[in-house]
């Protein structure tokens, strides 16, 4: 057995890990980054990557249907063969050679297998071959190991053997059909993807979908959903699954029944905590770990958690955000040199709680930043809603033909400030940002009138946002 101390340990070498270990190597700590699997983690190989690259192509095909002139030159079918294996480079078929090859330049180590916490700033590692080593930290230990997909307690579907979203991004070849469970980010996603490919998709959601954004992105993510030629079962609980021979049977409780070549769950994540020595340090196995801003466990000095395992925002960028305050914050405190953990400050991450940017890769995409109007209300905001077709701004009728899409714009009507933006519609995504620096420096709307956009581009809608909302006089 051998023994090695560093000044950090990061449990976890996906998204989160990575930049903890990178800050705090630059911070002037020696660091340790233990990864059981690939490094580069969910993200890289079974998540955001290869799923946006599966959504891509048919996209690109759609968005040129959607321009006369253009549309006229596709006369071809997608190439589902071509679209998977630009997928399969995007994941470097599956080899973390070259992210290994950057944990090496940054000046981290690695340690490959199990990791588990045996002790206060102690995790020993178990290698594949069975032999284990311990690892203690000087200063912290960091656990970003990240989430699994929550199968839920449905009769018959473990037993089922369904895709969750690792088939569903990884799958080597395209089912002729696909029931999906649930009606998230995953669900609407995966079934805008497999559509595109000609696989007849049936969604399954218990409820409508996109539940906790505004409730018209749902609404049109469904009916486009259904224009893609999705059947698209809503308020629908399923209650049994079945796999026979050449497939599955998906019995809901409204009585229908849904065959299909294979059956995808996607109905949220459950952290990776089981397995990795929480009860050695008085902590519950399975539980999401909770963490103050600067991603510290409260009751103790030297155990930080970063990224999905802590539930805060279940997103790469704000994973990644997370993990720049932490690996400072740790370099910092391991200095004795000051720390900055109010609000807004270097070692904190306080956006968590007011200004998360989420973008659904849907057709229409939803991109959603801050709060939306049930939330602002329920946390005793007073708030107003500005409501506008983005259709109707110029940029957006040059950029697609019968361009269809909605933002709302939620407004404290105290500060005369933005608490929330939603935008639905084609390639609304890269008009988050704005959105997102508006919030975060709560720009005052009397000055956001003077950022003016481009014409004739979609960040019009801005303009009209706030003409609709009327100039603020004083
Ligand atoms: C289908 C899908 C699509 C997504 N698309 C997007 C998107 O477009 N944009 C976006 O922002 N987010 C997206 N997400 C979310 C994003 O993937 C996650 O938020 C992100 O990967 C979490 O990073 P992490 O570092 O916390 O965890 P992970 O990336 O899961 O990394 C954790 C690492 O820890 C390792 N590990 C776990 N336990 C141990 C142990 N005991 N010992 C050693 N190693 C261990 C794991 O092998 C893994 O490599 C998507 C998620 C899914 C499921
Ligand atoms: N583009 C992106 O940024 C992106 C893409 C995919 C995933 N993600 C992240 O990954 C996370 C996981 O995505 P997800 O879609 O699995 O989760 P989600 O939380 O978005 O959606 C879960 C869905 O499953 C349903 N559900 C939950 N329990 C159920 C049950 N017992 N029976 C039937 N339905 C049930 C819910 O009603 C909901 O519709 C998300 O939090 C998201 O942040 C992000």
């Amino acid at each position: 057995m051998q023994s090695t101390e560093y000044d950090l340990i990061v449990l976890g070498a996906g998204a989160g890990g990575e930049n903890v270990a990178d800050r705090a190597v630059q911070g002037g700590l020696t660091t340790v980054l233990v990864e059981h699997e690939l490094v580069g983690g969910e993200c890289s190989y079974w998540a955001c990557m290869p799923s946006k690259a599966l959504l891509r192509s048919a996209q690109v095909l759609r968005a040129a249907r959607q321009v006369a002139g253009a549309g006229e030159a596709v006369v071809g079918e997608l190439d589902v063969r071509a679209v998977l294996a630009r997928r399969d480079s995007f994941t470097s078929n599956w080899s973390d050679e070259g992210q290994v090859r950057w944990v090496d330049g940054a000046g981290i180590s690695l340690a490959r297998g199990h990791g588990r916490i045996t002790g206060p700033k102690e995790v020993t590692v178990t290698a594949a071959d069975g032999s284990t080593s311990v690892l203690t930290a000087r200063h912290a230990v960091s656990v970003v190991t990240g989430s699994d997909p929550l199968i839920p307690d449905i009769d018959g579907l473990r037993e089922a053997s369904p895709w969750t979203s690792r088939e569903a991004t990884s799958a080597k070849s395209v089912p002729a059909s696909l029931a999906i469970i649930g009606g998230g980010v995953v669900a609407t996603e995966m079934a805008t993807a497999y559509a595109g490919f000609g696989t007849a998709v049936t969604l399954i959601s218990r409820s409508g979908l996109l539940a906790g954004m505004e409730p018209f992105a749902g609404e049109l993510v469904a009916k486009a959903l259904r224009a893609q030629g999705v059947t698209v079962l809503l308020d629908t609980e399923t209650t049994r699954v079945t796999r026979s021979g050449d497939g599955v049977v998906v019995e809901t409780g409204g009585g229908s029944v849904v065959t299909a070549e294979e059956v995808l769950v996607a109905t949220g994540r459950t952290p990776r905590t089981r397995d990795i020595g929480l009860e050695t340090i008085g902590l519950t196995p399975g539980d999401w770990l909770k963490t103050d801003d600067t991603m510290l466990v409260p009751g103790f000095d030297w155990l930080y958690a970063v990224g999905d395992v802590t539930k805060r925002a279940l997103l790469t960028h704000q994973v990644k955000y997370q993990a720049r305050a932490a690996g400072d914050v740790i370099a910092a405190r391991a200095a004795g040199a000051p720390v900055s953990d109010a609000p807004w400050g270097v070692h904190v991450a306080t956006a968590d709680h007011a200004a998360v940017p989420q973008v659904t890769f849907t057709d229409p995409e939803v991109a959603s930043v801050g709060l939306t109007a049930q939330a602002a209300r329920q946390a005793g905001y007073e708030i107003r809603t500005v409501d506008y077709e983005i259709g109707n701004v110029a940029g957006a009728s040059v950029h697609a033909d019968g361009y269809t899409g909605t933002a709302r714009m939620v407004v404290d009507e105290q500060r005369k400030v933005i608490l929330g933006v939603t935008f639905v519609g084609p390639d609304v995504s890269e008009l988050l940002q704005a959105a997102t620096i508006a919030i975060v420096g709560e720009v005052p709307l009397d000055r956001l009138w003077h950022a003016v956009p481009a014409y004739p581009t979609v960040n019009e809608i801005w303009l009209r946002l706030l003409e609709t909302y009327g100039r603020p006089t004083t």
